[in-house]
């Protein structure tokens, strides 16, 4: 739970190091490791159209010339004119004057736009880039990552750099450029007068540094409370079916509304606090005003000065202060945003899984496999996972694996689909180390049917055609008819057209399974791997599931990761695995003859053994 938000204005120095240990804790500010590294790759993506930089920079720079000089020509036009009373050309002097402020609004359109599309196609390189070396990862990269993490990299830093990218690098530019050009021209007209102007400036840092603490601590324990509250929705909208069962509902409401009432307290003193910062900005600016009123007319009554330099110091007086407040600003958008491009790049250097070139060495498979004292460990400290195991499956065979949970099955599985390498020994496919072939080329010729058939949106006939997208309707309604999944499919609204929700909502856990199967059928693999589904079927539908499976098994060469002994009875050899060696190995009858520890597990039934 977060400590109440009071009165941030009584915070003393203390009380502000606190909260911002507390909402913004040191390890999760933004740091920048390699500046010059990450500046020079960020760099490189904004450059894939190099002249349109060339005209932003040219923009940037005849739009703050522009600027100086609007206000310039204003105070030569009070003395020309109304000073000195003189009128001969002031026609083309206001259409001068309207000139230079068309043409500052035309260069502020142009180096915006051409921004925008330098900026949107540095992004659209850079998300390509990422999510394409993300898809060439191997799977040891993901496990050792949080999912929530690679997602925040590839969305909220993407989107952060974006912005970034968008607006702030022109805004930094012409700050400067506004900043020290004004500065000069100041100087030049009158250095009294400026030194006069400026002394806001040391007033305005401390009223900004003021605010600017607490607003970003305020901001900082808004966002996490809002984080915090859309979480909770979240989390009770996908939980409803538990919270109504279990009667949470007042429960549920009592909580949403203290988090609500938390968010509302933050959003109040950060939205009143940061409200203070125009204010701020617009009393000093009068106070500049006044200033400049009082010293320039003085001295413009000693004739130092002329009524024009007033003016335009009047005028410099307001675009001076701004962009000190737009710096000021920039500076932690553009550090996280450096920050998250850093984050991103970090993965860019990950390491690919290493790929063969060259064509497939399996044009006409036979389907033979063969695991030679094959050894593997996830990582080095918990020891191996899968120890010296060899086994050969013949073409067409079928070799099931049981053991307890934990015992080796999937790793084994995984460790055939290339997922991961052995430490030691080989696996062989028609003779061929499968680790010298390339990873596509190995699952073009394998097949899975998994316990948690994946459905994506769309309809059945896509998810079914997944398996070969150039297979024809009229196949595809063949795999679905082997698979036992034709007349369910029929009894469907919109049949074959029936649109999945995400996960494959709509329809049940064995009719999901009987369309991974028709999918398997339809991609029609040499290899096949199939890790039996065991819950949430009923007899009926096991029953459809089985006779879909046998046809599917046929004629391929398949392992199988058995839950229940009763469905591998026919299985050619079963492999008994234990703490990540073969206990056993051997077809049914033969197992059973050697009155071992899959006979005891046949003998009891005790599926709680086979996980
Ligand atoms: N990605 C991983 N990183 C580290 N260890 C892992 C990983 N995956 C599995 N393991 C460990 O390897 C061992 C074997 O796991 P595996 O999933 O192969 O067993 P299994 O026989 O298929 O079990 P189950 O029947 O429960 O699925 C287990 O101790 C497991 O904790």
């Amino acid at each position: 739970m977060f400590k109440q938000i009071k009165d941030p204005f009584s915070y003393s120095r203390e009380k502000l190091g606190a909260m911002y240990e507390e909402y913004a804790p040191r390890a999760d500010r933004p740091k920048v490791q390699n500046w010059r590294q990450t500046l020079k790759r960020l760099w490189s993506y904004l450059t894939y159209k190099k002249w349109k930089l060339v005209v932003i920079i040219i923009m940037i720079a005849l739009s703050s010339a522009l600027a100086l000089l609007g206000p310039l020509l204003v105070g030569m036009g009070i003395d020309r004119f109304i000073v000195s009373q003189e009128s001969s050309v002031i026609g083309v002097f206001l259409l001068l004057l309207a000139g230079v402020y068309i043409l500052h609004s035309v260069t502020v359109l142009i180096q915006q736009f051409m921004m925008i599309s330098v900026a949107q196609l540095a992004v659209f390189h850079m998300r390509q880039d990422l999510f394409h070396h993300l898809h060439d990862l191997p799977i040891p990269f993901f496990d050792k990552r949080q999912h929530g993490d690679l997602m925040s990299r590839v969305t909220n830093d993407m989107d952060n750099i974006s912005t970034t990218l968008n607006s702030s690098i022109i805004q930094v530019f012409t700050s400067l450029l506004t900043l020290i050009g004004t500065l000069a021209v100041m100087l030049w007209l009158s250095p009294l007068l400026t030194v006069i102007t400026l002394t806001i400036v040391p007033l305005m840092a401390v009223g900004l540094k003021w605010i600017t603490k607490r607003t970003r601590i305020l901001f900082k324990a808004q966002q996490r409370r809002l984080g915090d509250l859309n979480g909770y929705i979240q989390e009770t909208m996908s939980g409803q079916r538990m919270i109504k069962s279990f009667s949470q509902e007042p429960r549920v409401l009592e909580e949403f509304h203290h988090k609500s009432m938390e968010l509302k307290q933050a959003g109040f003193w950060a939205q009143t606090i940061s409200g203070f910062i125009p204010k701020l900005m617009n009393t000093l600016n009068n106070v500049s005003f006044a200033l400049i009123a009082g010293a320039g007319g003085f001295l413009a009554v000693q004739g130092v000065i002329t009524i024009g330099v007033i003016v335009v110091f009047v005028e410099y007086a307001r675009q001076f202060t701004r962009p000190l407040s737009d710096l000021a600003n920039q500076f932690n958008t553009i550090l996280s945003a450096l920050a998250g491009a850093e984050r991103v790049f970090d993965i860019m250097d990950e390491k690919k899984e290493e790929e063969p070139e060259g064509i497939s060495p399996w044009k006409t498979i036979r389907g033979e496999v063969d695991f030679s004292h094959v050894s593997f460990a996830y990582d080095k400290e918990n020891g191996q996972t899968i120890k010296d195991i060899s086994l050969r499956a013949r073409p067409g065979e079928t070799v099931a694996f049981v053991g307890p949970t934990g015992a080796g099955k999937t790793t084994l599985i995984q460790l055939l689909s290339r997922f991961y390498e052995p430490g030691e020994g080989q696996i062989t496919l028609d003779g061929v180390d499968i680790n010298k072939a390339s990873r596509i080329h190995l699952r073009q010729q394998m097949g899975f049917v998994l316990q948690e058939a994946f459905l994506f949106q769309g309809s059945l006939r896509e998810n079914i055609r997944y398996g070969r997208l150039d297979a024809t309707d009229e196949e595809v309604e063949k795999a679905a008819r082997e698979a036992n999944a034709h007349s369910f499919i029929m009894r469907l609204p919109d049949q074959y057209d029936t649109v999945l929700q995400q996960d494959g909502d709509g329809i049940s856990q064995g009719q999901k399974q009987l369309i991974s199967i028709a999918r398997a059928l339809l991609a029609d693999p040499k290899i096949l791997v199939l890790d039996e589904a065991t819950s949430n079927v009923d007899t009926i539908t096991e029953v459809k599931i089985q006779e879909a499976l046998e046809r599917l098994l046929k004629g391929r060469t398949s392992f199988v990761i058995a839950h229940r002994l009763n469905t591998i009875q026919q299985a050619d050899q079963i492999v008994v695995l234990q703490d990540g060696s073969i206990a056993e190995k051997g077809s049914h009858e033969e197992l059973m003859k050697q009155k071992g520890f899959y006979q005891q597990l046949q003998a009891s039934q005790m599926e709680h053994y086979v996980s």
